[in-house]
């Protein structure tokens, strides 16, 4: 990792159109700023709804119609918002690279994985097809598929979830992006299948100075696998920071309820729920977002909104985050 930057997002806000004539615009990003370095995998953890999705559509401009952006997005000291129709192709063409969540449903089911795998990066002019398979075969060999040749001339069908999945990771890199988006890649997968796939992505993005944004609910598999992890809750992001830290010496109350929350694989104890559902950003009322679930809330974390405030080397929004630090539970690593 370097000190450079690759991706900036800084004070993102993004506004949804009314669902209904005479509604409210729905805000469902709030003041979200997070940086991805070179070589360095960023987890965006939250529940349904909180955002993670959204944040990620902004940085490749795929937000639904009518979406109103203000913030930045700068991405090798360029501005994503401010890109010209035939900027931004170049840029979700060569740039950034997307793993989606279900393979299944990305991969057509008649061609072989050798065509799915070459089509993009020879239609975007990048590769003959040629060179196209052989860079697929020695980035299969790079990520743990023996026997690359044969694999390219089978079907989908012929591969199992965790195997099609690792393609996919082969898909995103081919174009050799300098940012790699990977919206729940893993969620289809077993459990076991889950980490292996996500470990031997965050490999190869540490050893060719990639960036990842990895998006999913699972806490613990972003801590397992990124350097840093922000923690978002209804459009805004409530700690961000070092995954080891925040994982383990959680200091917003959020991301300890969430931590409570999650079974252990190692010990037997009672899960703790986080009481209330989650809200979207649209519902928070002025105070702190996660105020109507919050076991230390005050009447100031109903009225106001916490700004982040920078504590042990983390962002934290929560007005009593400093004298939290001694009294939130401290988590063992698994
Ligand atoms: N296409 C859309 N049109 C309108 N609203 C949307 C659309 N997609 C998402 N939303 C809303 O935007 C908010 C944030 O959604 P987002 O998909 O970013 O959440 P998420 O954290 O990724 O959740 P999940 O894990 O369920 O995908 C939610 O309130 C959601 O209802």
């Amino acid at each position: 990792m370097t000190d450079e930057r690759l991706l900036d997002i800084e004070h993102l806000h993004v506004e949804l159109p009314a669902r209904r004539r005479g509604g409210e615009p729905r805000v469902v990003i709030h003041d979200v700023s997070l940086s991805v370095a070179p070589g360095e995998s960023v987890g965006v953890v939250g529940e349904s709804g909180s955002g993670k999705s959204m944040t990620t559509k902004a940085v490749s401009r795929l937000l639904p119609r009518g979406a109103a952006t203000t913030g930045e997005i700068i991405f090798r000291g360029s501005s994503v918002l401010g890109l010209s129709g035939r900027e931004l192709a170049q840029f979700r063409a060569r740039r950034i690279s997307t793993i989606y969540q279900d393979p299944r449903a990305h991969i057509n089911p008649l061609r072989t994985i050798g065509d799915f795998l070459a089509e993009g990066v020879v239609a975007s002019g990048a590769m003959t097809r040629t060179a196209a398979l052989e860079a697929a075969c020695a980035l299969l060999r790079d990520v743990g598929v023996p026997d690359a040749e044969r694999r390219l001339t089978q079907y989908p069908h012929q591969l199992s979830g965790g195997l099609l999945q690792r393609m996919m990771i082969v898909m995103a890199l081919l174009p050799s992006p300098d940012l790699v988006l990977a919206d729940e890649p893993t969620t289809a997968l077993d459990v076991t299948v889950q980490s292996d796939v996500m470990a031997v992505l965050a490999e190869q993005i540490r050893d060719r100075s990639l960036g990842l944004l990895f998006i999913t609910h699972d806490l613990d598999l972003a801590a397992a696998v990124t350097d840093s992890l922000a923690v978002m809750y209804a459009g805004v992001i409530v700690e961000r920071g070092p995954s080891r830290e925040v994982s383990t010496n959680p200091r917003h109350p959020y991301t300890a309820a969430l931590l409570a929350s999650r079974p252990s694989l190692s010990s037997v104890t009672r899960l703790t729920a986080i009481p209330g559902r989650p809200i979207s950003a649209f519902e928070a009322g002025p105070g702190c977002v996660f105020a109507a679930r919050c076991a230390y809330a005050t009447d100031r974390c109903r009225a106001e909104r916490p700004a982040p405030q920078l504590i042990e080397g983390r962002s934290v929004a929560c007005h009593r985050a400093e004298e939290l630090g001694s009294v939130l539970p401290k988590v063992a690593m698994a």
